[in-house]
């Protein structure tokens, strides 16, 4: 396969993280990308964002949207109570490659599944295919311009979503996710909270998005 940056990250985290700890994967990733190559992990700064609100929400269903290397799905598991699992979607197969190779290594493979395919054909599937009945927490790290179209099926089409379930969004800054930021702040079925923070390995500034749904309105219910 051709050398490119992924492939540079994995063979580094093979080479100098410890086989089985999620955290040291973590840690080498966010070594190998501060000081050699950019690359668009959310990072340790966000990464402890994340790490809290998945902490204080203990999920036992976990969505999430763009896996690239496997930087968040490998945080997440690490955090994950016995029999939790994270379901993660990624269309690029170079990607899949590289984060299957990434979770086994941090030796999370029990509590991660990579769906390869894009999120509008694999959201869908999943009450029947992958058995999901509602998701506690969603991650949304992928094209943002396909954040909104993405929660709107998870919410409207396929009814994912539950009276407390969260959705945390990366980049709401940086790349910025307009069109999302404005539907999800101005509907009152959800609690939206931001926090600011900055892009990973640089001093821009971002933020993440935490929204909580809560739960359908009486209007749904007629
Ligand atoms: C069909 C398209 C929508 N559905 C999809 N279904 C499945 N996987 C999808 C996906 N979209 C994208 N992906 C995958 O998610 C990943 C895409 C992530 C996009 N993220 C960004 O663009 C991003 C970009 C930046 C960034 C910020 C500043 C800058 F100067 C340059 C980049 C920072 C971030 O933290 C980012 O997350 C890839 O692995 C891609 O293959
Ligand atoms: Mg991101």
């Amino acid at each position: 396969m051709a050398e490119n940056k992924e492939k540079r990250i994995l063979n580094f985290v093979l080479q100098n993280a410890v086989r089985g700890d999620p955290q040291s994967v973590v840690d080498t990733i966010d070594t190998y990308c501060s000081q050699k190559e950019w690359a668009m992990n959310v990072g340790d700064e966000k990464g402890l964002i994340l790490d809290k609100i998945v902490e204080e929400t203990k999920p036992s269903v976990l969505l999430e949207l763009g896996t690239y290397c496997g930087y968040s799905a490998v945080r997440i598991a690490g955090l994950l109570k016995p029999g939790a699992r994270l379901l993660t979607i990624e269309f690029n197969p170079d990607f899949v490659a590289i984060a299957k190779q990434m979770i086994e290594f941090a030796g999370v493979q029990d509590k991660v599944k990579i769906l390869e395919g894009p999120s509008e054909t694999i959201i869908p599937q999943l009450k029947k295919k992958h058995e999901v009945d509602t998701l506690d927490f969603v991650f949304l790290d992928h094209w943002k311009d396909r954040y909104l179209p993405d929660t709107v099926l998870l919410l409207v089409m396929c009814g994912m979503q539950r009276k407390g379930s969260v959705l945390l969004a990366d980049n709401v800054i940086c790349p910025g996710a307009p069109e999302f930021i404005k539907y999800i702040r101005n509907n009152n079925h959800f609690k939206c909270t931001n926090f600011p923070s900055h892009l990973e390995y640089m001093k821009a500034k971002d933020a993440m998005e935490k929204a909580v749904f809560l739960g359908p309105g009486l209007e749904s219910m007629c």
